[in-house]
């Protein structure tokens, strides 16, 4: 047995790599699909098509492996945070998933707060009520659609109910239950106490795992579907934002990664779940057993990017688009954009905020336009790596992952607007290696994920911040961080024509 799979269910598409004994990819396929967004604010998408796609992927990935499918040991998954599948007593879905970028939620949000109180709700998830996770959409369903809420038998989050069709056993990981603001972080067990104060039934929670342990096999209708074989191992996998983190080494305390995809996230590896960021960053339980990570979060990084190129060139393709850019001086010749397109996490907990340019002039060019955009989401992570240096960490090395790592200019701008040193791994799919790393691991391959870190990972580039674009960018950051108090009232003023 030489290969492992490692399937990553992001927001945009599938990502499937199958991966050797020494972390080589040896075949890697991406599956998209859309998003539903029917009114401003409302993010689903069908899971059964994330099930279709990944199936019709995995079958793709079998036809180019080099290896016969009897020597692929084992399969694990990275899925996309928060997302509420709501499945009935067959275990059917009984509505489209409400994703995490979905903000519909503020007033589940308050009830929660008033409910359990917002220091008890840090006490025991460590977190604050924000209307991406997934209590808050539970209660949503139950208030506006009671008639399916009353069918409802369990939920589970998007890479899970993935899990179930592939294998039929239902189960969640520690590090995805820890995004619904159900998990109690100090038992490690569903919060009773939540559950019956907000009016959830404790038994719609379904059973926790660890991410390295296996979850079953490839259930015969898969296998048969894909060309793998029955004796398939299944591991749970984790969050794509753990998985993230195995995927890029972020295994061990100092260390910081750097993610943009369609969200955008500055992570932290935490050893112990006692430090107190006053729920200003997520505080989260790591896919590595015992380890947690903490994370500020850009609700949408490469989304803002990937809206711009829709809306002015949907046909063509992303490297041809963001050709040029690397022309475009440190400001953008004095245009500024905020990425909040579909409202901010980090550190402004905001669903009413939208989106900015300012400062557009006659002699803005497109390339101005994409340069101000990938800046803007750049300063967004930048706020989330000021919440930790605040705090103490010392940041001068973080890790790039994720589609936003394609472009060597961005890297570079990474650099210069943090100040501090980016590197850029050998795959840029942080999520989908950290999956088949889980599976490496699950199948005793390696005695610890570290050491299968040393093996699989290698540095592909290290981007050194440039002394004068790090002046320069730290004077834009503060216009930057004046635009949310200043366009605040604006955007809500704008609510009711949207
Ligand atoms: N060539 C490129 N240059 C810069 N950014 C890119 C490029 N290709 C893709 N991206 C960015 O990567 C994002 C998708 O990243 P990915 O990690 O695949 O997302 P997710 O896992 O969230 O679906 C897009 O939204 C886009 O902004
Ligand atoms: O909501 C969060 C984290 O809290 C997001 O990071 C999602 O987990 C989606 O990730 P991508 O699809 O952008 O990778």
């Amino acid at each position: 047995m030489n290969h492992v799979i490692g399937v990553d269910l992001g927001t945009s598409a599938v990502k499937l790599l199958l991966v050797d004994r020494t972390g080589g990819i040896a075949a890697e396929v991406s599956k998209p699909y859309p998003l539903i967004q029917e009114k401003s604010g409302y993010s689903e998408q069908d899971p059964d098509v994330w099930v279709e796609q990944t199936l019709a992927g995995l079958e793709e990935l079998v036809q180019q492996a080099p290896c016969p499918p009897e020597e692929i040991e084992g399969i694990s998954f990275s899925g996309q945070m928060h997302g509420l599948v709501l499945l009935d007593d067959e275990r059917n879905p009984l509505r489209n998933a409400i994703l995490w970028n979905d903000t519909r939620t503020t007033k589940q949000c308050h009830d929660i707060n008033r409910l359990v109180g917002e220091e008890q709700l840090l006490a025991i998830t460590k977190n604050p009520a924000l209307e991406g996770f997934t209590l808050p959409k539970i209660l949503w369903v139950k208030e506006n659609e009671p008639e399916l809420y009353e069918k409802a038998a369990t939920f589970v989050l998007p890479k899970d109910y993935l899990r179930y069709r592939l294998t039929g056993e239902l189960a969640m990981d520690y590090s995805d239950a820890a995004g619904t603001l159900l998990l109690d972080l100090v038992s490690n067990q569903w919060s009773e106490e939540i559950c019956e104060t907000v009016g959830v039934d404790p038994a719609l929670c379904p059973p926790l795992v660890g991410s390295h342990e296996q979850t079953g096999h490839l259930d015969s209708v898969s296998a048969g579907r894909t060309g793998l074989t029955m004796n398939t191992k299944v591991f749970a996998g984790g969050a794509d934002n753990a998985c993230g983190a195995i995927g890029s080494g972020i295994l061990t305390d100092g260390k910081t990664l750097c993610s943009i995809g369609t969200s955008g996230v500055i992570l932290s590896y935490e050893s112990s779940r006692d430090k107190d960021f006053a729920g200003k960053v997520h505080y989260f339980n790591h896919g590595a057993p015992g380890a947690y990570y903490t994370m500020g979060v850009t609700l949408a990084a490469g989304d803002s990017l990937s809206w711009y190129k829709n809306v002015h060139a949907p046909e063509v393709p992303f490297e041809q688009f963001v050709q040029g850019v690397e022309e475009i001086p440190v400001g953008s010749n004095g245009l500024l954009f905020t990425p909040y397109i579909s409202g901010e996490r980090t550190p402004h907990a905001d669903a009413n905020i939208r989106g900015s340019f300012i400062g557009m002039n006659h002699s803005h060019t497109r390339n101005d336009f994409t340069h101000a955009v990938m800046e803007g989401i750049t300063f967004s992570l930048k706020e989330s790596l000021e919440i930790f240096r605040a705090h103490g960490k010392k940041i001068d090395t973080i890790v790039s992952t994720g589609g936003g790592t394609k472009n060597d200019y961005w890297l570079q701008m990474q650099a210069d607007i943090f100040n501090a040193e980016v590197v850029k791994l050998s795959s840029e799919q942080g999520p989908g290696m950290g999956a088949a790393m889980l599976a490496a691991y699950g199948c005793g391959w390696f005695q610890s994920l570290e050491s299968c870190a040393d093996e699989f990972l290698t540095v592909d580039k290290t981007y050194v911040p440039g002394q004068e674009r790090v002046e320069k960018y730290e004077v834009l950051f503060g216009i930057y961080q004046d635009v949310y108090e200043q366009t605040k009232d604006l955007n809500e003023r704008l609510v009711a024509y949207r």
